[in-house]
């Protein structure tokens, strides 16, 4: 089945994270859609309670676009390190704790890591994207992006736990990157790829 098109109008940016907010309204900036924030139309953070970031990301973008009447366009997302078992994965937001201290959660990846003498510090993100709609229908796509786990983080770009990923092929974290060149090769580029090609009118 194919996806529904989103036409240019008011779209509902359903996240409460001012990193994902600035990233996704950058690559919606082409497409004639006018973006507003879950925060500025004050809606709730919903308990993400799902076990995939599929999962999760249906859950915020339907709440959002059932809450306002309008299409909605939710972000999950996450650090998956196999060595850990996938860990923190959809639990990335979580293990920064109630002050959203991501020094604290890129120190737990470190001290987990470092308490398994073999494991492969390497890692990947995970960007799920949906695309929910009033009458519940809603449309999913998912990007990731591999890279190098490096210790101590570097850079102050970007957000959570980008000071502690090299991209494969660069030299540097996304958290040293330029915004333009995080969003050339980023999980959330790559999933917005396919949101454009299925759901934005050509
Ligand atoms: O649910 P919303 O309101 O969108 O905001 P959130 O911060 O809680 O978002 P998630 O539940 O999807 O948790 C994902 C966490 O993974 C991290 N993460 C996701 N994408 C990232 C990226 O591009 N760079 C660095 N860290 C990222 C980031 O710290 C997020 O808080
Ligand atoms: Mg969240």
């Amino acid at each position: 089945m194919s996806a529904r098109t989103l036409m240019p109008g008011p779209l509902v940016v359903a996240s409460h994270n001012a990193g994902k907010v600035r990233e996704i309204t950058a690559l919606l900036g082409p497409y004639g859609v006018e973006p507003v924030s879950a925060g500025d139309l004050g809606l709730p953070e919903p308990e993400e309670t799902e076990n995939t970031f599929a999962g999760n990301a249906r859950l915020k973008a339907l709440a959002a676009a059932q809450a306002t009447g309008l299409p909605a366009l939710a972000d999950d997302s996450g650090l998956v390190v196999p060595a850990l078992g996938g860990a923190p994965g959809i639990y990335s937001a979580r293990w920064a704790g109630p002050e959203k201290d991501f020094t604290v959660a890129m120190q737990r990846v470190h001290d987990e890591l470092q308490a398994k003498p073999d494991a492969v510090w390497r890692g990947y993100f995970v960007c799920a994207l949906a695309l929910g709609w009033p009458d519940g229908l809603c449309d999913t796509f998912e990007g990731r992006v591999d890279g190098l786990l490096v210790w101590p983080p570097r850079g102050t770009r970007g957000f959570g736990y980008d000071p502690m990923v090299q991209p494969d092929g660069h030299v540097i974290t996304f958290g040293e990157m330029e915004p333009q060149a995080k969003h050339a090769i980023s999980h959330r580029a790559r999933a917005f790829a396919q949101l454009v090609a299925a759901c934005l009118p050509r």
